[in-house]
């Protein structure tokens, strides 16, 4: 069984909710009919629990904006996660802000402590508080994850217990990464495959290197967290940081198909979809992607 659940929030961390306005209630409609169609029984979940946390309420911490806003949505994120995967449903979470994912891997973390993750994006997402430039905790979840960033207290409920191992998480699609993150990457020994290796060995052998890496024996539960952004611009227009250079349409839909096909996935993100960012044009065709990236990573096969 799948679940089907939204929360926007675009790069300042704005939560922009609600089926009514926007494509996702294109993804709302289409999307659960497509899933169904597929053979899942969807529960669409929409989250209107967040408390009101406004700007002025919410002055940054050091370099970080919006602070406490981001860490009550993802805190939440993790609860409702979590309680779904404990049901044994496969949480889907459509964002809205990559920031998302601290809450989605520590629910799904809760419930299957040896998951890996393979995080599909142009950037690495593991700036700390000291080495972001942009403030903008989407650019830095991977740091919390791995209990690397352990000085905010408002995101305690996920450095306070790091689930996440460098050894279980691998990327695939960078090609923008700061240099304070390369530098992390490095000193944590932390498995990635950027563009550079997609294109001298081909994507196939691309995810093949990548589970090796985290899932040698293919035993263990896979978190597949999957940035629009790793797809090339021309693909998928309409997010909030893009980058030249990046996947093609096949390129993201084998790595979807491909972990379909290890029969491990048990949560998938598909993030930073961000409607307020190009023309009605560019905004149908990255919904549209982004539907068909779903569908590929819950079973629908081209044959
Ligand atoms: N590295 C940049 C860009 C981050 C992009 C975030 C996206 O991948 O979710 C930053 O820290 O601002
Ligand atoms: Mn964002
Ligand atoms: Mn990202
Ligand atoms: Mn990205």
């Amino acid at each position: 069984e799948t679940i089907v659940e939204t929360e926007w929030m675009d790069n300042g961390g704005q939560l922009h909710r609600g089926v009514e306005d926007g494509p996702i209630s294109l993804v709302g409609g289409g999307l659960i009919k497509q899933l169904k169609d597929l053979g899942w029984q969807v529960n669409f979940d929409l989250h209107h629990q967040f408390e009101e946390v406004n700007a002025l309420a919410d002055p940054p911490i050091g370099k970080l904006r919006n602070p406490r806003l981001v860490a009550s949505v993802t805190e939440s994120v993790a609860k409702v996660v979590g309680g779904h995967a404990k049901n044994g449903e496969l949480p889907v979470t459509l964002g809205g802000d990559h920031s998302l994912a601290m809450g989605t891997i520590s629910g799904t973390l809760e419930q299957h402590p040896d998951a890996c993750v393979v995080w599909i994006d142009a950037h690495a997402d593991i700036n700390t508080a000291e080495t972001t430039g942009s403030g903008n905790i989407h650019g830095m979840p991977v740091s919390f994850l791995l209990g690397i960033e352990t000085s905010v207290p408002q995101f305690a409920w996920v450095t306070g217990k790091p689930l996440l191992k460098a050894d279980r998480l691998v990327y695939i699609g960078l090609r923008d990464v700061d240099a304070g993150e390369k530098r992390i990457l490095k000193e944590r020994n932390i498995k990635a495959f950027s563009m550079h290796e997609v294109d001298k060995y081909g994507i196939g052998k691309v995810v093949k290197m990548a589970l090796d890496h985290v899932n040698p024996k293919r035993d263990r539960p896979i978190h597949l967290s999957f940035d629009v952004d790793a797809l090339d611009p021309s693909v998928a227009p309409s997010t909030g940081t893009p980058a030249r250079g990046g996947l093609t349409f096949r390129e993201g839909h084998y790595i979807c198909e491909e972990i379909w096909a290890t029969g491990l996935l048990v949560a998938l993100d598909l993030m930073e979809v961000n409607p307020s960012l190009a023309d009605p044009t560019g905004i149908q065709q990255t919904v549209t992607i982004e539907c068909s990236l779903v569908r590929s990573a819950l079973g629908e096969t081209l044959l």
